[in-house]
Parts: structure tokens; C-alpha cells; sequence
């Protein structure tokens, strides 16, 4: 898995088209999003990441909580972004990855919007420039 964090003033999107044969299935509110002071996360699920997805998702969230923590922010936009990795994960492996990781920041206390997943995707994005607000992680499953 490969993540790339921008601490930011706000980041919106707007679908456009569909990337996949068969995206994700979406409401009609969620073909537009927004939100203010969040922590970006832009992830790339990898081949690698699906011996062991459980364990990518853990070490994911406990990542995005220490880079949360540091610069302070509540609010996360989990963002599938194909091309951080020449090496992708299978499209249905990947979207459980991003659902869970998801879920389990929002049991983490955070708010927490995830942009539709399969879709071509306008999007804006106002990054704060402070020295942690442009990070990357890299994460492994280590079976
Ligand atoms: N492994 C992945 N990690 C994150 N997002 C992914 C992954 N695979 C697919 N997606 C989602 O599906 C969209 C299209 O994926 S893509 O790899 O860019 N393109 C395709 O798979 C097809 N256009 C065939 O090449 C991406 O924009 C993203 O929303």
C-alpha cells in the first residue's frame, strides 16, 4: 500500500466518469464531496497488500492516526488514487481495503469521507504548505 498524506484546507471532488467496467455503485449525493481541514489520504492498494489485507488495513490506520495526530486534524478523506504503485491490487481487493480502513477511522473517533472508488474524478485540493503537511507512507504485510 502506498499513501500519500496532504494536510489540507479543504479537498472536493466531482465524479466524472467511470474508470472500471463495474465502479463502485454510488447515491446520487456522493457524486460530489467536500471537506474543510482534512487530512487528505490518497492510497494505492498493492498485488503485495492481499496476502494479508487485514493487516495492511491496522498498520494503515495506526499510520493516518500518527500523521492525524501530528498535525492535528479530525477529519480524514480516504482517497483511491491508482497511481501512487505500478503494481495494483486487484479492484476488488482494493475497495474492501479503503471500506474497512473507513470504517475502522471512524471507530477511531474521526470524520471521515471516502471518495467513490472506480470512477474518473475531478478534484481541488488546498494544501496548508507547513513542513508535515506532504507526507508518504509505505506499508507491507509482513506474511
Ligand atoms: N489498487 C487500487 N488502489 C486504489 N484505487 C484503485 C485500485 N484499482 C482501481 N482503483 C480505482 O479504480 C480506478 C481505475 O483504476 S485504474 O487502475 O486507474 N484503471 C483501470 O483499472 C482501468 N482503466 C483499466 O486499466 C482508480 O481511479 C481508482 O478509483
Amino acid at each position: 500500500m502506498r499513501m500519500l498524506l496532504i494536510h489540507s484546507d479543504y479537498l472536493e471532488y466531482e465524479v466524472k466518469d467511470k474508470a472500471l467496467k463495474s465502479p463502485e455503485p454510488i447515491s446520487e449525493e456522493q457524486k460530489k464531496g467536500r471537506l474543510e481541514e482534512v487530512l487528505a489520504v490518497f492510497m494505492s492498494v498493492e498485488k503485495a497488500d492481499e496476502s494479508n489485507p487485514e493487516e495492511v488495513v491496522e498498520k494503515a490506520v495506526a499510520e493516518i492516526k500518527d500523521v492525524a495526530s501530528q498535525v492535528k486534524a479530525n477529519r480524514i478523506f480516504v482517497y483511491p488514487f491508482a497511481h501512487l504503485s505500478s503494481e495494483l491490487a486487484k479492484p476488488d481487493v482494493a475497495l474492501k481495503v479503503l471500506q474497512r480502513i473507513e470504517e475502522r477511522l471512524r471507530e477511531e473517533g474521526f470524520e471521515v469521507k471516502r471518495a467513490p472508488f472506480g470512477y474518473y474524478k475531478a478534484f481541488r485540493l488546498s494544501c496548508k504548505g507547513h513542513p508535515l503537511a506532504e507526507l508518504s507512507r509505505t506499508i507491507v504485510p509482513s506474511g
